[in-house]
């Protein structure tokens, strides 16, 4: 790997079954915007990292004075978020080589956690293919009927729940959502495109608290995630800091 990471944040969603009267991206989370909050995490985990974020080109809630990182870019988002990142990595082109590694990430899911971020760029650093956050379904699968009743329920054995980010090589990336594109294959995630080029993205097991924001309950459920993530994080903190007691007097060292 070149040692270069570009950050690629989809961002231009509408955010429709949110209802909100804005994309929920610009709602407050925890008392600042989203978006921020989901910048902030990715930036204490990657600071070097050259950031890319989709925005919608008719928005007119994001703030510049918003992004901590040092490099970074906006490119339009486009009709779905395939399209979004797309044109990220159309945007990067002239700048990104082959083998720099792309992560692309959901502004959706504020809660990833550094540890998770720093684990997924360990585990894929040396991966010919790349790979992603997931968790294994952990709930008995229903099928419906298309009436509201169950046909059948499904095995959940193997099963895991894709979540973001997402890492691949620049070059593979590219090459994997264009051939989806052209074979007009709506792909939801960086993952199903790298799978229509043959491939098998590595799962990398990740914590189950990186939630994807859709509905409105969603962000008072990650309110109190970011609010436990900090306590533990602070607890975390307080214990590395704090001196360890003295033996007492006369103690068996052994
Ligand atoms: N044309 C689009 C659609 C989605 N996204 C981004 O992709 C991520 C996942 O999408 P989703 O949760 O579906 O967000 P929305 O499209 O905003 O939500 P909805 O489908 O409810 O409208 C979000 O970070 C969203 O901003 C994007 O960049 N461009
Ligand atoms: C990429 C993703 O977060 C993986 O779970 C998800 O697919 C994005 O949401 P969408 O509703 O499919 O756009």
């Amino acid at each position: 790997m070149s040692g270069r990471i570009w950050l690629v944040v989809p961002a231009a969603g509408q955010g429709r079954r949110m209802g909100a009267d804005r994309p929920k991206q610009y709602l407050p989370l925890a008392g600042r915007p989203l978006l921020v909050r989901t910048l902030t995490r990715l930036h204490e985990a990657l600071p070097g990292a050259r950031l890319c974020l989709c925005l919608d080109p008719d928005d007119h809630h994001f703030d510049p004075a918003w992004v901590p990182f040092a490099h970074w870019r906006r490119t339009p988002g486009g009709a779905e978020r395939v399209d979004s990142v797309a044109n990220a990595l159309d945007g990067i082109a002239p700048d990104a080589a082959d083998d720099d590694l792309v992560l692309v990430h959901d502004v959706a899911r504020p809660c990833v956690t550094v540890g998770d971020l720093k684990r997924l760029v360990a585990a894929i650093a040396d991966d010919p293919v790349g790979g992603l956050l997931a968790t294994p379904v952990a709930d008995t699968m229903k099928r419906d009927d298309g009436a509201g009743r169950v046909r059948a329920t499904e095995s959940r054995d193997g099963l895991w729940h894709a979540l973001t980010p997402q890492g691949f090589r620049f070059g593979l990336l590219r090459r994997a959502l264009n051939e989806a594109l052209a074979r007009g294959l709506r792909v939801t995630d960086e993952a199903s495109a790298v799978e229509v080029v043959g491939l098998a993205p590595q799962l990398v097991a990740g914590r189950r608290d990186n939630l994807k924001i859709t509905h409105p309950e969603d962000l008072a459920l990650a309110e109190l995630v970011l609010s436990a993530q900090e306590s533990a994080h602070e607890l975390a903190a307080q214990a590395a800091s704090s001196t360890p007691e003295a033996p007492p007097r006369g103690a068996n060292s052994a």
